[in-house]
């Protein structure tokens, strides 16, 4: 089974031995991972250090959010690790995301390294609307996604986090380059857990999304490799 860089695994188990575990089952079918809180949390820079190894692209996602010098300190060291993307939340602000931009390109120029790409969160995708609104937010959820996605891009992000229903909104006002990362995926007949704004493989793809991230679905799944190869042919098929 080939491989879709456009699918990313999300690794949201807390032991090396389950992460192997998982690598080693999937093998050639995903070359993409997130390594998010509560694995990096677990096991520390050892997760990334064994995924490099095993020659995959990492998703370091731990959604830094802070004042400008926190976050660019954070993300100067975070940058040392090798990871392929970073994050951290849009609402953390234009002044915030400039200097995440700015720490981990200085970083990656003076370790002579392939600049880690850096994108932003806009609004969790459990979050609905009722949700939102008792947040006291005076505009519409998909609205601020939008804005948000502008306000990265004008900060310097290489793209955003957003769920698979603001997808082709986002592409239509920021362009095709801009990188388009949607959780919330969940293939027909899959438990939709503590997610809201969701949508299937093929409709995520369809509205623009460049990567997929994936976790329960697959993690979850009695053949997390069976889930894989499922999850690749819906992609495929009607992409
Ligand atoms: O930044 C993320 O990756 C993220 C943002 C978001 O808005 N929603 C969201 O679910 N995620 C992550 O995407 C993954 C989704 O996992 P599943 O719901 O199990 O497919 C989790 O690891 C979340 O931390």
């Amino acid at each position: 089974m080939s491989c879709d860089q456009r699918l990313i695994v999300a690794l949201d188990v807390h032991n090396m031995e389950t992460v192997q575990q998982l690598v080693e089952q999937l093998g050639d079918s995903v070359s993409y991972y997130k390594v998010g809180m509560e694995l990096f949390y677990s096991v520390g820079s050892q997760v990334i250090t064994y995924l490099r190894q095993q020659n995959k692209d990492i998703f370091l996602d731990l959604k830094l959010h802070d004042i400008p010098n926190t976050v660019g300190q954070g993300l100067a060291t975070l940058t040392q690790l090798g990871a392929t993307m970073l994050n951290v939340h849009a609402s953390g602000g234009f002044a915030m995301m400039q200097a995440a931009a700015r720490a981990v390109k200085n970083k990656a120029d003076e370790m002579q390294v392939q600049r880690p790409k850096l994108i932003a969160v806009t609004i969790l995708t459990s979050m609905n609307a009722d949700e939102w609104s008792a947040l006291g937010y005076n505009v519409d959820l998909s609205q601020q996604v939008i804005h948000l996605s502008q306000l990265a891009q004008k900060a310097g992000m290489d793209g955003v986090v957003a769920s698979p229903q603001e997808a082709a909104q986002i592409q239509a006002v920021c362009g095709n380059e801009f990188i388009i990362v949607t959780p919330g995926i969940r293939p027909s007949g899959a438990a939709i857990d503590d997610q809201s704004r969701i949508a299937t493989p093929a409709r995520a793809l369809k509205n623009g999304a460049h990567h997929l991230v994936i976790g329960r679905p697959i993690t979850a799944a009695a053949n997390p490799r069976q889930a894989v190869k499922d999850i690749l042919q819906e992609m495929r098929e009607r992409a």
